[in-house]
């Protein structure tokens, strides 16, 4: 039986996500022997620069889209919401397991919830999502860039000048950290969380079709709906750059209701809306029509000229 190899990037989350993928594999019944091989991307070598400048998604998934064309490895597993709204020719999203918890934690020093932050407070966070609906809330509250992995974020906000930070719940669950260090959970349809955040992307090459069979063994059917409703929201207005852009879907019965957010970095403007529908290609692309209409490329391509600068 076929040996798998599977690429992962060398942080606390990356293998932990990838060993979990491995032993759902096995719980579902999966015999095939496993192997995990560590690929160091753009994305963990560049520290001192703000992501968004360097050149976005793309920076995590490089390499190891590279190790899969070069057959080093079989399948990679990614956090979805660090994976480009396309994918390169030759490779495919495969399966998507069952969602993590979607939402964003707002983690403060002494346990202070957002809305009783002093005036002029430091939070810390490095994306531009997260920020312009921070400030949104607050436009008191100064954003003070950060970096590194969850423990390293959490860290710092001990260490350094940073009265709070905000992390993804999904990541601060799946390392093993206590939800006892949340604050706050924010809510969803304020701060609206990154497309695909909590879910998995399991890639392989397009033309691998045994892998493909043994990665269905754990796609989650409700989680690819909605993951899909987000996404083609995301296509449809990215011009492939890092904007304020925001999407978080759920099911009540068959229908998906989508909510969707762009903004500008400052969080003067906030666009959104939410819709709802059974198909997740039609709800996607409704979202992304009805904030078009409301002036969303506009914002998308100016972010760009500015990140271009
Ligand atoms: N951009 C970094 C990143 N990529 C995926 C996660 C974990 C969240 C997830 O599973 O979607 C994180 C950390 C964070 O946002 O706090």
């Amino acid at each position: 039986m076929r040996k798998i190899i599977v690429g992962s990037r060398k942080s606390n989350l990356a293998i932990t996500q990838t060993k979990w993928v491995i032993d759902q594999l096995k719980a579902a019944g999966v015999k095939n022997e496993f192997e995990i091989k560590e690929i160091v991307t753009k994305g963990d070598r560049i520290l001192d620069v703000t992501l968004s400048k360097v050149g976005g998604k793309g920076l995590f998934v490089k390499e190891i889209e590279q190790a899969m064309y070069d057959k080093e490895i079989d399948l990679a597993v990614h956090s979805m919401k660090d994976m480009p709204s396309e994918l390169p020719e030759g490779l495919m999203i495969s399966s998507i397991p069952i969602r993590e918890d979607h939402r964003d934690a707002f983690i403060s020093k002494n346990n202070v919830k957002l809305s009783d932050l002093p005036n002029g407070a430091v939070v810390g966070t490095s994306s531009l999502r997260r920020s312009a609906q921070i400030l949104a809330e607050r436009p008191d509250i100064s954003i003070k860039w950060i970096r590194g992995n969850i423990e390293t974020r959490l860290r710092k906000l001990h260490e350094e000048d940073y009265d709070a930070i905000i992390l993804a719940v999904s990541g601060l669950k799946r390392v093993g950290l206590s939800e006892e260090l949340i604050t706050e959970y924010l809510d969803p349809e304020i701060v609206v969380p990154a497309v695909g955040q909590g879910a998995l992307a399991i890639e392989s090459r397009a033309d691998d079709e045994e892998i493909q069979g043994i990665l269905q063994a754990i796609n989650d059917d409700l989680t690819t709906r909605t993951v899909s409703a987000e996404r083609t929201f995301l296509h449809l207005l990215e011009g492939g750059c890092q904007v304020p852009i925001g999407g978080y879907a759920y099911l009540d019965k068959d229908d998906i209701i989508l909510t969707a957010l762009v903004g500008t970095p400052d969080g003067k403007t906030i666009l959104k809306e939410t819709v709802r529908g059974t198909d997740p290609i039609a709800v996607g692309k409704e979202a992304a029509e009805a904030l078009i209409g409301q002036g969303a490329k506009e914002i998308v391509n100016r972010v760009k000229e500015e990140l271009e600068k």
